[in-house]
């Protein structure tokens, strides 16, 4: 069992950490008495994208938050189940919160940069907060290599020192990718995070994602079917039918769900027919 308080800095300039299989069993949620999943089980394997695509409201958030200890930010919240990263809970309660939150990376629907603090400063961000210790020259590195996995290195490289706000809604999304990149996560969630982009900018990131799975294993939460078939090899689909918690009704191969689903219900909401 690891010490919560055994966890040194670690220098910023360590090789990647090696590719890692996320592995969800069993997991029910709740929100006060409302069971909103129910036993879903799923693995997400190494250097895959894993897209978890269903209807509105079938917990699809809520299982990508519990899969980096972010559903316990909600007082009402609780669950059941286990999260293992290469076979190690992160809920064991030997672990501290924010190894999980740093080897399990998250970008949200919303792109939330920091807006006063400079393009350079919010690459850095998580560096503290996850107690990686860095000297000029690593940190100069750092940011050059993430904005470069991001895609932005070339836009942005003259004008470092700009804050973070003044960028687009396209950059601002890529730059909050370049900051989770920063931390060396193992894993990247990643909700929706085109939802509130143009369709060109979303090109760009689903590209920076056909990349970036080489480092990182990514889950991706989408409403966009062909999105979900563009950027992931893995799929899953959930439902939460007639007011029961949400469960996947199939999961496996992104191309083979989408051309030959076993369910008809997959069928059903792959092909526009509900949802
Ligand atoms: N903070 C919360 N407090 C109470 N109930 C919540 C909370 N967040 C989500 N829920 C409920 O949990 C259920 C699952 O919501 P969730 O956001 O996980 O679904 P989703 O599939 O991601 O939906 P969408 O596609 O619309 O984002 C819904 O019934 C929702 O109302």
């Amino acid at each position: 069992m690891r010490n919560a308080t055994a966890t040194a800095p670690a220098p910023a300039d360590e090789p990647p950490a090696p590719l890692a299989t996320l592995d969800a069993r069993d997991i029910s949620a709740w929100f006060g008495d409302h069971q909103v999943l129910d036993r879903v089980s799923l693995t997400m394997p190494a250097g895959v994208v894993t897209s978890l695509i269903g209807p509105s409201g079938c917990g699809k958030s809520t299982f990508l938050r519990i899969l980096n200890r972010m559903h316990e930010l909600v007082p009402s919240a609780s669950l059941a189940g286990e999260v293992l990263l290469d076979g190690d809970d992160i809920y064991d309660t030997g672990r501290r919160l924010v190894d999980a939150r740093k080897h399990i990376g998250m970008v949200f629907q919303k792109p939330n940069p920091f807006p006063a603090m400079s393009i350079y400063d919010n690459v850095l961000a998580g560096l503290t907060l996850t107690g990686i210790r860095a000297s000029r020259d690593e940190k100069d590195h750092l940011v050059e290599t993430c904005l470069t996995k991001a895609g932005l290195w070339r836009e942005l490289k003259d004008r470092l020192r700009a804050p973070g706000g003044g960028l687009s809604g396209g950059q601002q999304q890529r730059l909050c990718i370049a900051r989770s990149l920063a931390v060396k996560p193992r894993v990247l969630l990643m909700d929706e995070p085109c939802s509130a982009l143009d369709p060109t900018s979303t090109r760009v990131i689903e590209e920076t994602m056909l990349e970036l799975v080489h480092d990182v294993t990514i889950v991706i939460v989408t409403h966009n079917m062909q999105q979900a078939q563009r950027v992931s090899q893995q799929c899953a689909f959930f439902l939460a039918s007639h007011g029961t918690p949400g469960a996947i009704v199939e999961h496996g191969d992104t191309e083979a769900m989408f051309a030959d689903p076993i369910d008809p219900r997959t069928f059903d909401y792959v092909n526009g027919r509900f949802g």
